[in-house]
C-alpha cells in the first residue's frame, strides 16, 4: 500500500512523473520515456494541451481522419473524425459515399433551446412563492442584464424564467427553470453564470420580502447548474430513396429495406439492442463532437436521456416503407459549439471547423446528425448482410498484426492474404506462424 501524496498538484511536471515512476511504475523502466515520447516537440503547443486540464503528464493521441463525400443538403462536406476505433470512419465514408448517389441527408434543426435550474428549498407556505417570483422576477432579469448584454445583440439571452414547485418529488424542493438561447455557444458557462446570478438575487430579495416570515425569508440555495438534458434542442437528419435502390449482396432491395426495418423495431423495441444500436450512432456522433472540440460527456448524457424519454430506453433511429419508398431517420438532442469551451483554443479543432467551413452551431448539429444516421446504416447494414465481423475485422486487420510485432514485410503479405479470407485473432496468428516458420 502506497501512502497518499499531500500537495501533488503543486509538483512540477517532471517531478510528477517521477513519482508516478517510483510509485506505481517502478517495475516498468520504459514508462517514463513512453511518457515522454507523447510531448510535443513545440513547446508552446505542449504548453496549450497542458493547460487544457490538471496535472497533466503527456498527451494522448486520437487518431483524427476524414470521412468525405457527405451530401447534406445539398452541400458536400468532408467530416473531420477523431476516433481510435477501427473500421467507424470506412463505415461512415461508405454510407456517406451511398446516400450521396440517393439525394443525401436532409437535415433540419426543429429547436435550440437549453435549460438550465436554480435548485432550491423553501419550507413555508406554499400559496406565496408564486407572488414572490412574480414580484422578484423583474429583478431577477435586471440582475443578469449585464451578463446577457452581448447575448442579446446576438440573438440569445434567457427565453424563460418560470417556477417550479418539485414538491411531490421531494419535500420541499423548488426550482427556477431557465430557458436560455446560446447562439453559436454550446453555452454552459454562460448559462452557469446567469444562474448563479439569478440564485444569489432570489435569495437575497426572499430575505427582505415582507410576505415572508422569518423562517420562509431563509430560502436554501441548493445548487445552480444548467442541464445537459435538451429535449428542445434537437436536429433530425433523414435519408430516403426507392426500395429498388437498396439492393445489397444478392438481396433485392426491398429484402433488404423489409430486412432493416425489422431490424430498427427490434432496437425500438428491446432495450438490449437499442443501447448498442444506438452505440453505433454513438461511433459517428461522439467522433465528430470529439474533433471539433465539443464536449462529449455532455452530448452522450442528453442523447441517452433522450433516448429513455417515454420511459423505456428505446432506439434512437427508425425506419420504414411506403409505397416503395425506404426512410430512414432520427431525431436527438444535441448542445454543441462553434465558439467557446475547446473549439477555438485546439488547433485540430480549428481546423476541423475549417474544414466544414466554419458552421455555426445549428450547422454543426445537422453535420453531427448526419454522421451518426451514416454511422447507424453502415452498422446496420452489415449486421443483416455480411455480419459485423467481415468488415469490421478487415479493419481491425492492422491492430492485430501490430499486437503480434508483424514487419512491413509480413503485413504487406498478410493483408494481401486477407483480402480473401476471414481475418479473426486466431487466423491473424496462424498465417503469421506459419510465414515466420
Ligand atoms: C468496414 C466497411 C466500410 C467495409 O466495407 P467494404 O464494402 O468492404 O468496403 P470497400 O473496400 O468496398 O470500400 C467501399 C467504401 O467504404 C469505405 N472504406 C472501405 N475501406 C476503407 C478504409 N480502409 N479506409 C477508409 N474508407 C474505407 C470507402 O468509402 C470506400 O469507398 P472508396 O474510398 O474506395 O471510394 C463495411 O463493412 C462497414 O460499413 N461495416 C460496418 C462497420 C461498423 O459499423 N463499425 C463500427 C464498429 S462495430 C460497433 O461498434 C457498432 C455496432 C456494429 O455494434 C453497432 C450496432 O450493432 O448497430
Ligand atoms: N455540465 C456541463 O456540460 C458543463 C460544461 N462545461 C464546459 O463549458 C464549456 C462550454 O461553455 P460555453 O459557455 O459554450 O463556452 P465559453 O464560455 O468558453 O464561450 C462561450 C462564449 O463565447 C462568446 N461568444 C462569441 N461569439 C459567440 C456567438 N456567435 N454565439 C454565442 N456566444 C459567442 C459568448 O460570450 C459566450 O458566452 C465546455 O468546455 C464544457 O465542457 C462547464 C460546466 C458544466
Amino acid at each position: 500500500m502506497t501512502d497518499p501524496i499531500p500537495g501533488f498538484s503543486k509538483l512540477t511536471k517532471e517531478e510528477k512523473i517521477e513519482w508516478l515512476s517510483n510509485t506505481y511504475l517502478a517495475n516498468n523502466p520504459e514508462a517514463k520515456n513512453i511518457l515522454q515520447q507523447y510531448w510535443n516537440p513545440n513547446a508552446n503547443l505542449q504548453q496549450l494541451h497542458e493547460e487544457f486540464t490538471e496535472n497533466t503528464l503527456s498527451n494522448y493521441y486520437l487518431p483524427f481522419g476524414l470521412a468525405p463525400n457527405f451530401l447534406i443538403n445539398n452541400e458536400l462536406y468532408a467530416i473531420p473524425m477523431a476516433t481510435e476505433e477501427s473500421s467507424v470512419i470506412a463505415a461512415a465514408s461508405k454510407a456517406a459515399k451511398f446516400w450521396g448517389k440517393r439525394g443525401g441527408f436532409k437535415a433540419e434543426v426543429l429547436g435550440t433551446q437549453k435549460i438550465g435550474q436554480v435548485h432550491f428549498m423553501y419550507q413555508g407556505d406554499k400559496s406565496k412563492l408564486p407572488d414572490f417570483f412574480l414580484h422578484v422576477k423583474p429583478r431577477l432579469l435586471e440582475t443578469v442584464a449585464p451578463l446577457t448584454k452581448n447575448m442579446e445583440k446576438r440573438g440569445g439571452g434567457v427565453i424563460n424564467l418560470e417556477l417550479r414547485d418539485k414538491t411531490t418529488l421531494l419535500g420541499d424542493y423548488f426550482q427556477l427553470h431557465c430557458t436560455f438561447e446560446t447562439k453559436d455557444s454550446m453555452g454552459a458557462n454562460f448559462i452557469n453564470s446567469c444562474l448563479e446570478r439569478f440564485a444569489e438575487t432570489f435569495k437575497a430579495e426572499a430575505a427582505v420580502y415582507e410576505n415572508f416570515s422569518a423562517s420562509e425569508k431563509d430560502i436554501e440555495i441548493v445548487m445552480s447548474i444548467l442541464s445537459n438534458y435538451v429535449p428542445d434542442c434537437i436536429v433530425r437528419a433523414e435519408v430516403s430513396c426507392d426500395v429498388k435502390e437498396l439492393a445489397d449482396h444478392e438481396m433485392s432491395g426491398e429484402d433488404f429495406a423489409a430486412k432493416f426495418v425489422r431490424a430498427l423495431k427490434i432496437a425500438e423495441a428491446e432495450p438490449y439492442r437499442a443501447v448498442t444500436h444506438n452505440k453505433g450512432i454513438m461511433n459517428g456522433i461522439d467522433a465528430v463532437v470529439l474533433s471539433t472540440g465539443n464536449d462529449f460527456r455532455a452530448v452522450e448524457a442528453g442523447i441517452h436521456a433522450y433516448a429513455s424519454k417515454d420511459g423505456k430506453y428505446t432506439s434512437l433511429s427508425h425506419a420504414d416503407v411506403r409505397n416503395g419508398k425506404f426512410r430512414f431517420w432520427m431525431e436527438i438532442p444535441l448542445a454543441l459549439g462553434t465558439v467557446g469551451g475547446l473549439t477555438g483554443l485546439h488547433p485540430l479543432s480549428r481546423i476541423a471547423l475549417e474544414i466544414l467551413q466554419k458552421p455555426s452551431a445549428p450547422d454543426l448539429m445537422k453535420i453531427v446528425a448526419a454522421a451518426g444516421l451514416a454511422q447507424n446504416f453502415a452498422a446496420v447494414r452489415s449486421l443483416i448482410t455480411t455480419g459485423i465481423q467481415q468488415g469490421h475485422m478487415k479493419m481491425h486487420l492492422m491492430n492485430i498484426l501490430n499486437q503480434l510485432n508483424a514487419t512491413p514485410q509480413e503485413k504487406e503479405v498478410l493483408v494481401k492474404h486477407f483480402k480473401v479470407h476471414n481475418v479473426s485473432h486466431s487466423a491473424v496468428e496462424e498465417q503469421l506462424e506459419k510465414l515466420r516458420s
